[in-house]
């Protein structure tokens, strides 16, 4: 392995020394969690994210490496795993403070969500994200063999695409964003907006879940980094649109991502499974309707507005509370930003109001658990519950609502599901709702709540038609065939793409 003085700007030279892996994911978490024990063990747990389902096969086929944080200070053990290449990069107790949950969670995350919160911007935090970034360059390019793909994921590393083609141009570098990419009205606001779109650039391609933040970025592009863009609408998988960055050629695609549909339909049918559910809607007191929220406790989730809902419901009469639980699972998250504690202590008011004015001893309306619950257990619950609140005021994707239609092979069940998520666009046989009308959501939950069996079922089966048809593994097939077949020469990517220099832009975009 390299040591990062042997990796030289600009790539290839005769005394080069660079990695093994001819396959490499950069994110911001590793594929596992470290665990410190009471009695000062290490422990390490594979990370049960569907990114690391997908990817490992890819990562073990070849040879393979991961390029992450370990979740925990000063940590800088490379955990064994057999096939993977672990590469941690360690993170002070500031630098979490100032690159993840300042920069990354407090100015980023609220930016790119519709400013759901103010977002903050602190000078030393951005210099933070910076040297972060670059670190996550470095120890890429130490890594990675020579001509490897690398794959960057997400908001937290947006810089690592130009800084790695500047230490690394041999290799082929896709960037994938988790979230939704704003609308250039709130983007504008970044002080650093054109570092960022610039850091984005030095990829070959950059993909979104949905064709309208693709669209977004190449507006932005234009506007910012001054390139000539294609202009034509950018499709699902298909029509990727394009920007030219001197004599390179940047694709930027829409990619919905999606999970291990088959093994999580597999798990739910399984006899286990089905009588854990059983089991759950017995202690539960055999209700006529359990309702279900899975979250991260995050403000974009929309839980205080399935809450509010609720309660508005119980009061008009519209949900018996004899014969209605809902369970609220909420993952902590973020603990130590402070938007993430005051929406905590909001939601936890809310859950206390209703128990306190609907709920009878030992028995209340809302159920909750603030902390993760085991994937089975998860599943067991999906598979008993009647109706599933998904209502994120805006969200990237939203696995959990695949994951619900994923379980449901018995065609029961009820999807109420936030326009504002990216999953919306595909799952259109949900029972959608504009998460800021409260009257529409309590509608939707109504008719959720009474759906005939008949119409349930044949909603489900839509449904469940997508999720089966469009899991993980075919999300990454298909970054990966495209960012595989990304032209050498600008010329053959161009062939048949109007591109817009960016004065004519300016006319066309005003
Ligand atoms: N309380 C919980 N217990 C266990 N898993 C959870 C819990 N809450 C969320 N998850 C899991 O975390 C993932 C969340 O993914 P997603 O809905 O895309 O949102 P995000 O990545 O923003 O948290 C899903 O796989 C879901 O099953
Ligand atoms: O790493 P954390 O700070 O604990 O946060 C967890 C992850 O949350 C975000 O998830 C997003 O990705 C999902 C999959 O593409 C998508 O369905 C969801 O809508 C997004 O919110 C974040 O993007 C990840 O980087 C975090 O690791």
């Amino acid at each position: 392995m390299a040591g990062s003085g042997d990796v030289t700007h600009g790539g290839a030279t005769a005394d080069h020394h660079f990695g093994d892996a001819e396959f490499v994911v950069v994110a911001n978490r590793l594929p596992v969690d470290k665990e410190v024990l009471p009695d000062g063990t290490v422990n390490w747990k594979r990370s049960p994210g569907g990114l690391v389902t997908a990817l490992e096969p890819i990562l073990r086929s070849q040879t393979g490496a991961w390029v992450g944080w370990s979740g925990i200070a000063d940590s800088n053990d490379n955990p064994d795993i057999e096939g993977i290449d672990i590469h941690a990069v360690p993170l002070s107790t500031q630098e979490i403070a100032e690159y993840y949950e300042g920069f990354s969670n407090a100015t980023l995350w609220p930016l790119y969500h519709d400013l759901l919160v103010k977002p903050e911007y602190h000078r030393e935090w951005w210099d933070t994200y910076v040297d972060v970034n670059r670190r996550f360059a470095e120890e890429t390019a130490k890594a990675a063999a020579e001509g490897a793909v690398v794959w960057i994921q997400d908001y937290q590393l947006q810089l690592v695409p130009k800084m790695l083609r500047m230490l690394r141009p041999d290799l082929k570098i896709g960037f994938f964003l988790h979230i939704p990419f704003p609308p250039v009205e709130l983007f504008m606001q970044l002080p650093w907006r054109t570092e960022i779109v610039e850091g984005l650039l030095g990829a070959d391609l950059i993909g979104f879940h949905l064709p309208g933040g693709a669209q977004n970025f190449l507006f932005l592009a234009r506007r910012l980094a001054g390139q000539a863009t294609s202009k034509g609408t950018v499709g699902v998988r298909s029509r990727f649109g394009v920007v030219q960055v001197g004599f390179r050629t940047v694709r930027v695609g829409a990619f919905p991502i999606s999970i291990d549909s088959g093994d999580l339909d597999a798990k739910a049918k399984s006899k286990e499974i089905r009588n854990r559910a059983r089991e759950i809607r017995k202690d539960l007191g055999n209700p006529k309707t359990i309702m279900l929220g899975v979250d991260r406790l995050d403000y974009t989730k929309g839980i205080d507005v399935r809450l509010k809902a609720i309660s508005e419901m119980l009061e008009e009469k519209r949900l018996d509370p004899e014969e209605t639980v809902m369970i609220q699972l909420a993952t902590p998250s973020r603990e130590r930003v402070e938007s993430y504690v005051q929406m905590r202590a909001g939601i936890e008011q809310l859950v206390g109001n209703i128990n306190g004015s609907f709920g009878s001893v030992g028995q209340p309306v809302v159920q909750y658990l603030h902390r993760p619950v085991p994937r089975d257990e998860l599943i067991a619950f999906f598979v008993a519950a009647d109706v599933m609140l998904v209502t994120p005021l805006r969200d990237g994707m939203n696995l959990v609502a695949k994951e619900y239609v994923a379980c449901r092979s018995d065609l029961g069940g009820s999807l109420v599901l936030s326009e504002f998520t990216g999953a919306a666009s595909e799952l259109r046989s949900a029972y959608q709702a504009n998460p800021y009308d409260l009257e529409g959501v309590k509608d939707a939950i109504e008719a959720a709540v009474g759906q005939t069996t008949a119409d349930g079922r044949k909603r489900m089966r839509a449904l469940r038609r997508q999720v089966m048809a469009h899991d993980v593994a075919k999300w990454a097939e298909s970054f990966l065939g495209t960012l595989a077949s990304v032209t050498e020469t600008a010329t053959d990517a161009n062939r048949g793409v109007h591109l817009v220099q960016t004065s004519d832009a300016a006319d066309q975009d005003a």
